[in-house]
């Protein structure tokens, strides 16, 4: 019997309603499959955690995530108590940086069944490598001053190293799929880390000579994002391109509600984290009728990880059918709710 170990932080808002369905889901699959089982550990680091603690997490929360297989987390923030900057750092970035997970992977495909705000959606499938320890998001910098001299100074760092970890990666990710790398840059009007970023992606490409590539910056690729998804197969981002890059290719499926994501951990110092790109969405939080589904598909990339890719495809086909039959959330045109779209999967994911 093969036993995960997993690490549950369910978060804030919908990330509450979300995570234990996708819990049930994989119940479901571990009873499916007879060979495997999941040992869940919950923490309830949160905002609401923050207002007793005056922290995210204890002191030591990082060592004890150390001991599991993964960690599977909803989302953080609740703006109402916590300012977003101090919850997002005080947990979900603080276990990316120090648990090392480098790379965040973010696919996003034409999903049947789903309705695409796009009005003709072509069979798109595409994956966002993201930077995911770097980059703009630093806490580098500081305020003075106060009212009209006020100054704010923000750094960016890009490494060497980690813009080349993130490019491998992808070209890496690119040689299993269809062979194209895309790389975000911005190179007109950032006038150092970008030109580096862009001197980093030709030096690599040249190591991967049967992989095609294609450099577009930012601002156009966000657009080519909605007219034609379907050109890309593998785009490298920095952290904050890839972070809005992503929400849009959330979108163009159908709903933000929808994409998975994992944050890799690649030296194999630390687990993995597998949490959806959606955050814990306050306007809709409590009503039961958040989509499920982001976080499920990220059960589904845990699983892959794993390297129970048969159980995941399982998974995928059965999200796929309830969908298709018109089972899903306010936010893709359909009327069930959260736990009605769980436990159609579950019915189908036993049937098929
Ligand atoms: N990874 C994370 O934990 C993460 C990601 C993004 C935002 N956040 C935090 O979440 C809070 C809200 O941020 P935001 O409003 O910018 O982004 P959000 O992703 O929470 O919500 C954006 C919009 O998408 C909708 N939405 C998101 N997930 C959905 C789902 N599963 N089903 C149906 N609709 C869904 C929301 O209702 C909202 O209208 C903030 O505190 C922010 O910092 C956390
Ligand atoms: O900025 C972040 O990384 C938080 C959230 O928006 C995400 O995409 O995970
Ligand atoms: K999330
Ligand atoms: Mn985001």
């Amino acid at each position: 019997m093969q036993k995960y170990e997993i690490a549950v932080i369910p978060g804030d808002g919908i990330g509450k309603e979300v995570v234990p369905e996708a819990l049930k889901v994989l119940e479901t699959l571990a009873d499916i499959h007879g060979g495997l089982s999941f040992e869940w550990t919950p923490f309830p680091w949160s905002c609401d955690y923050y207002v007793q603690h005056g922290k995210m997490m204890p002191d030591d929360g990082i060592q004890t995530l150390q001991n599991f297989n993964a960690i599977f987390l909803g989302a953080v923030g609740n703006p109402q108590v916590v300012p977003d900057h101090i919850s997002l750092w005080g947990l979900l970035i603080n276990i990316r940086r120090e648990m090392e997970q480098s790379i965040n992977i973010r696919p996003a495909r034409y999903f049947k069944g789903l309705q695409s705000p796009l009005v003709n959606p072509k069979d798109f499938d595409l994956i966002v490598v993201r930077e995911n320890s770097e980059g703009e998001y630093s806490e580098v910098g500081g305020r003075i001053h106060k009212n009209e001299d006020e100054i704010a100074i923000q750094n960016a760092i890009f490494t060497r190293k980690g813009t080349e970890r993130a490019m491998r990666y992808a070209f890496e990710l690119a040689q299993k799929r269809r062979g194209h790398v895309t790389s975000a840059t911005k190179s007109n009007g950032i006038v150092h880390s970008m030109p580096f970023w862009d001197g980093v992606f030709d030096e690599v490409k040249k190591d991967y000579s049967e992989v095609e590539t294609a450099s577009y910056h930012i601002d156009a690729l966000a657009a080519f994002f909605v007219s034609r998804p379907q050109v890309f197969d593998v785009i490298v981002a920095s952290n904050l391109f890839g972070d809005i890059l992503t929400d849009i290719g959330g979108a163009i499926m159908g709903s933000i509600g929808i994409a998975p994501a994992a944050n890799i951990n690649v030296n194999g110092k630390y687990p993995s984290m597998f949490e959806p790109v959606h955050g814990s969405a306050p306007d809709i939080y409590g009503k039961g009728i958040a989509n499920p589904v982001g976080q499920i598909w990220t059960a589904k990339m845990m699983l892959d990880h794993f390297g129970e890719e048969e159980l995941g495809q399982h998974l995928l086909d059965a999200m796929e059918s309830v969908i298709g039959e018109g089972i899903k959330t306010v936010d893709i045109g359909g009327a069930a709710t959260t736990k009605e779209v769980t436990e159609a999967l579950i019915q189908r994911l036993k049937s098929l």
